[in-house]
């Protein structure tokens, strides 16, 4: 099945005659055109007006579809054609919203002035209080300075807030948790962390978004070092405990030993070098990567893993391929060695489509769809928040990632990601590693 990545719903009106709508289906698909829903709208004595949804491969293709349709004649044509994606971003996908009701003066004097007078006069005795009496334990904020927005670049913070809504949205879904977008018109590190640093005690925690290498390297360390909230760089730990995930499973499949498997990482960037330590300190002996930046392989070598000199040796050389270029394309099916395991995680586009992948003689292949750090942060910041934990450590990442191993179907790399159970046991093995170290550092 090709890649759809325009998908447009066609406002379609037809002689009420039976049969036309049948004409138009063929139409669609003599030119490879993917229907979804159809919705009749309205149904008169002459004309019937339908809502045909249309996934095409391309622009081009969708052009054809709609070429296709109006060749038919006959008052057969193409009223408007929108687009559903944008449509549902119209007004943006989050509102804060209250939590009781506010019907008569009294509750309005509870929640507001005169009543809550007592309860900031507490909180500014006993600080400590504003974790049970505000939101502020339940809230997270999702900053970013838009300089690695997935893979589309540095296009900007502003540009960046439709994915800050989403990983808002999906923090609402899945884990209960109040996202709040912070967008940054700076990606200097001393600004960005003195900013961060203001703001923090309005929330319980801190998710970095799309903020690029090495600038983020330096800003999560710091924060987590100055803060004592936790702090996790979304694109560099969310995403190393998803692959990890889809690594054992895909050994475990495959009946191979994780640890003695050769790894191979395209791109050392946020979500590259992460991936690398990650598999570097879960015991894996070989891991190997390249970056078209040399200060990205000296930075993998000073973590223990080895530089490569170009992609076609690394493909030649892995059992295990992991891609986060951005680049769409960059792994030819040429270069896939038989029964390879292939992730190519860029978004919105990989480095090689799975399906081609697969054909070219992969054992398993993934994309950044299905391996997608919306597995692992809602469910990591449920179970930090949840056990009051001041850092997110590499054991409880460690315990998401196996969680979410632990969720998977049989022969499948990862969970689906609108199963609830696989956030809620993220969220679970999280908070007991998190009680755990405190309670051992309460015994030291
Ligand atoms: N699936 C997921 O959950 C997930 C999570 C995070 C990031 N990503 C994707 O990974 C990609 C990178 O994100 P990031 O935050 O790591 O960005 P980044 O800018 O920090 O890293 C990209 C790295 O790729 C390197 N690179 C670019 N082109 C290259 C090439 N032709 N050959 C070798 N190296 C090359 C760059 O030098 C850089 O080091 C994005 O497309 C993003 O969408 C996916
Ligand atoms: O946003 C996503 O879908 C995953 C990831 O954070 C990315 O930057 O690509
Ligand atoms: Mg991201």
């Amino acid at each position: 099945m090709p890649e759809r990545n325009v998908t447009r719903t066609l406002s379609v009106e037809t002689p009420s005659m039976p049969g036309n709508l049948g004409k138009v289906a063929t139409a669609i698909g003599t030119v490879g055109g993917d229907i979804g829903d159809i919705t009749t709208k309205q149904i008169g004595p002459f004309s019937t007006i339908r809502d045909i949804t249309v996934h095409c491969e391309n622009e081009e293709q969708l052009q054809q579809v709609i070429q296709a349709i109006e060749s038919l004649g006959n008052g057969i044509y193409v009223r408007a054609v929108s687009d559903d994606v944008l449509h549902a971003h119209i007004g943006g996908k989050i509102h804060m919203t209250k939590r009781m009701d506010i019907r008569s003066l009294a509750d309005l004097r509870r929640i507001y002035t005169p009543g809550v007078a007592n309860v900031c006069q507490l909180i500014q005795k006993e600080p400590e209080k504003a974790r049970f009496y505000t939101s502020i334990g339940n809230t997270v904020a999702i900053v970013t300075d838009g300089t690695a927005i997935l893979g589309l670049g540095n296009i900007g913070a502003l540009a960046g807030m439709p994915v800050m809504e989403g990983k808002a949205a999906l923090f609402d879904h899945f884990a209960g948790i109040s996202g709040v977008p912070i967008l940054l018109d700076t990606s200097d590190p001393d600004e960005v962390v003195r900013t961060i640093k203001h703001i923090a005690s309005g929330f319980g925690g801190i998710l970095l978004e799309d903020i690029g290498s090495p600038h983020c390297f330096e800003i999560e360390e710091r924060l987590v070092e100055e803060l004592d909230i936790p702090v996790m760089h979304d694109d560099q730990h969310g995403t190393a405990v998803v692959t990890l995930a889809a690594a054992i499973n895909a050994c475990k499949n495959a009946g191979v030993d994780l640890q003695s498997a050769v790894v191979g990482q395209i791109g050392l960037g946020a979500a590259g070098l992460a991936i690398c330590r990650m598999f570097l300190a879960y015991g894996i002996k070989q891991v190997y990567g390249v970056d078209r930046r040399m200060e990205a392989m000296q930075r993998l070598e000073a973590y223990g893993g080895m530089a490569l000199s170009s992609i076609e040796e690394l493909m030649q050389k892995c059992d295990i391929v992991i891609a986060t270029t951005g680049v769409p394309g960059l792994i030819k099916p040429e270069m896939i060695r038989q029964g390879q395991v292939v992730l190519a995680l860029s978004n919105p586009k990989p480095e090689i489509e799975p399906e081609e992948a697969m054909k070219a003689g992969a054992v398993y292949a993934a994309d950044g769809r299905s391996v997608n750090n919306v597995l692992g942060f809602p469910g990591i910041f449920r179970g930090a928040l949840n056990a009051h934990a001041k850092k997110i450590s590499h054991p409880m990442l460690v315990a998401a990632a196996e969680a979410i191993a632990a969720c998977t179907k049989e022969g499948e790399l990862t969970p689906h990601p609108l199963d609830m159970r696989v956030h809620q046991a993220v969220a679970r093995a999280v908070e007991e590693v998190a009680l755990l170290e405190m309670q051992e550092r309460e015994i030291q």
